[in-house]
């Protein structure tokens, strides 16, 4: 793939349920290696979005293009194949699962041989299921799981069940990652770390992410760029100072939360320049 080509083009997305306009013509495009983050108030339209994305919802209108396909006619099981994974606001399906497994599920949805013939261990599968297990482990020690590889999920702290989601999302090697909240409900400690583990999965394994948060000082400190929908529309995009300035942005988060406001740029980490 060309790398002057987007990763992800989306085009004139529109969204409808029964009279509510959840995406209304969001066009965007996000570069190889980006880290680009979604923001707005509440039902501003961003879990719509990577439900389109990972084809959950069917939009109304619009084009999306990954990798060079048209993700719209892929079916919802074949998206992690194409390359797209995500993490998931709640979590909490697999609770009696443990740390690994939950990996090396996760992983087998993109693998070429099936999760029954990896089970029975059928010849050159036996290798490819070695293999997964080392990935899965490097992922793991990546993340500072190793401790609890074995630890059922619901045995864990909240903390530790959304790292291990990040975990498996990251298993299945996607080459672009979309992160649902994933310091929600986390302590400022617990913040600091998902920060950290963004940083690496995008400098050391230059996964292209898109990251959907209410958290303003972890988007303003960590994203490229941004995108603002409010209300289904986008109301701007750029730099995350630029955003930060731009009055139509202001304007949508005073009418909510005044505390969401984002911070003065001056007062945030450098972000990198692409
Ligand atoms: N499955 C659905 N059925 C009906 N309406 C929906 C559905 N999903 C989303 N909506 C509506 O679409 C709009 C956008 O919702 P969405 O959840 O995408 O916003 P959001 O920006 O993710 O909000 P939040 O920050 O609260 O998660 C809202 O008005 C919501 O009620």
């Amino acid at each position: 793939m060309d790398p002057r080509e987007p990763l992800l083009r989306v085009e004139q997305l529109s969204v409808r349920f029964a009279g509510v306009r959840a995406l209304s013509e969001v066009s965007f495009v996000v570069w190889p290696g980006e880290l680009f983050a979604v923001i707005g108030p509440n039902g501003a339209g961003k879990t719509s979005l990577f439900n389109v994305l990972s084809r959950v919802y069917q939009p109304e209108a619009g084009r999306v293009t990954f990798a060079g396909q048209d993700l719209l006619r892929l079916k919802p099981h074949q998206v992690a194949r194409a390359g797209i994974a995500r993490t998931f606001q709640n979590m909490g399906q697999f609770p009696t699962m443990t740390v690994l497994d939950y990996l090396l599920l996760g992983r087998h949805t993109r693998m070429h041989s099936g999760i029954l013939r990896a089970g029975l261990f059928i010849g050159p599968t036996r290798r490819e299921e070695w293999e997964n297990r080392a990935y899965c482990l490097h992922i793991l020690d990546l993340l500072n799981l190793k401790e609890v590889r074995d630890r059922p999920l619901g045995s864990l702290p909240y903390g530790l069940q959304k790292r291990a989601d990040l975990a498996r999302a990251l298993a299945m090697e996607p080459r672009l990652l979309l992160l649902d909240e994933p310091v929600a409900g986390m302590s400022l400690e617990e913040t600091e770390e998902i920060a950290a583990i963004i940083l690496e999965i995008k400098e050391q394994l230059g996964i292209t992410q898109i990251l959907v948060e209410h958290d303003m000082a972890l988007v303003m400190g960590l994203a490229d760029r941004v995108l603002v929908l409010d209300f289904g529309r986008v109301i701007a995009e750029g730099r995350p100072a630029e955003v930060q300035a731009n009055p139509a942005v202001i304007k949508a988060y005073l009418g909510e939360e005044s505390e969401q406001l984002p911070a003065p740029a001056d007062d945030l980490p450098a972000v990198s320049e692409n």
